[in-house]
């Protein structure tokens, strides 16, 4: 059994958090957010996830004096050329409204038939030792799957009812939370992260 480990989350999602506390305490990770160190959320002023990634762990670094993990993911649909990706969650303007964020996407593929509506979850995971680290880690995940007309399932967050996913037949907002964390663009980054760390 190794030593509890501490790290700050750089995110104010709490989907997010609630996913990495479930992949990471059973890991003798002990998880604070930003937020419990009072610090606030960066812009994301970066052109990719890569570097937004890297702003907010960098940011949590410097505000907690902690090792930091930060998160920047996002919905890339092809029949759209990839948005609303880095923008996902500033999609209908609002920054966070998983609501409007999904009455837009819905408007935007209204004309799009079903075959044509794949698309991409995308995440970037940056593992920051401090502020000034010269070689953080950074990893990627992605998954394949398609966008609903109309959302389904109550679970998960964000683009999720309207993400469907084919080899199981069901929505990610359908999906337990233990089988979303395993085959998801986050639970696949994160498992090549800790693949790296045990390097
Ligand atoms: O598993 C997911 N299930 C559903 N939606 C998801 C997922 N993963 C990312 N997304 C969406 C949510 C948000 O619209 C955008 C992330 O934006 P992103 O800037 O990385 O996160 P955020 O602003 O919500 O929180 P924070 O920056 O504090 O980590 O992509
Ligand atoms: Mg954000």
């Amino acid at each position: 059994m190794s030593a509890t480990r501490s790290l700050v989350v750089a995110s104010n999602n709490a989907g997010k958090l609630r996913e990495f506390r479930a992949l990471l305490e059973p890991l003798a990770w002990e998880l604070t957010t930003q937020a419990d160190h009072g610090i606030s959320a960066v812009e994301e002023t970066g052109l990719t996830f890569v570097e937004n990634a890297l702003l907010k762990a960098r940011a949590a670094c410097l505000g907690s004096g902690l090792p930091a993990l930060a998160d920047d993911s996002g919905l890339a649909v092809t029949a759209l050329g990839g948005a609303p990706g880095i923008y996902s969650a500033r999609y209908s303007g609002a920054q966070g409204d998983d609501r409007a964020n999904n009455e837009k996407l819905l408007e935007a593929l209204a004309d799009v038939p079903e075959g044509q509506r794949g698309a991409h979850y995308h995440c970037v995971l940056v593992y920051m030792r401090h502020a000034e680290d010269p070689v953080p880690i950074i990893v990627q995940g992605s998954w394949p799957g398609e966008i609903l007309s109309l959302p389904r399932g109550e679970g998960g967050f964000g683009y999720d009812p309207l993400f469907w996913v084919p080899e199981q037949g069901l929505s990610v907002a359908e999906l337990s939370s233990e089988l979303k964390n395993r085959i998801s663009h986050r639970g696949r980054a994160l498992a090549a992260l800790l693949e790296q760390m045990e390097r």
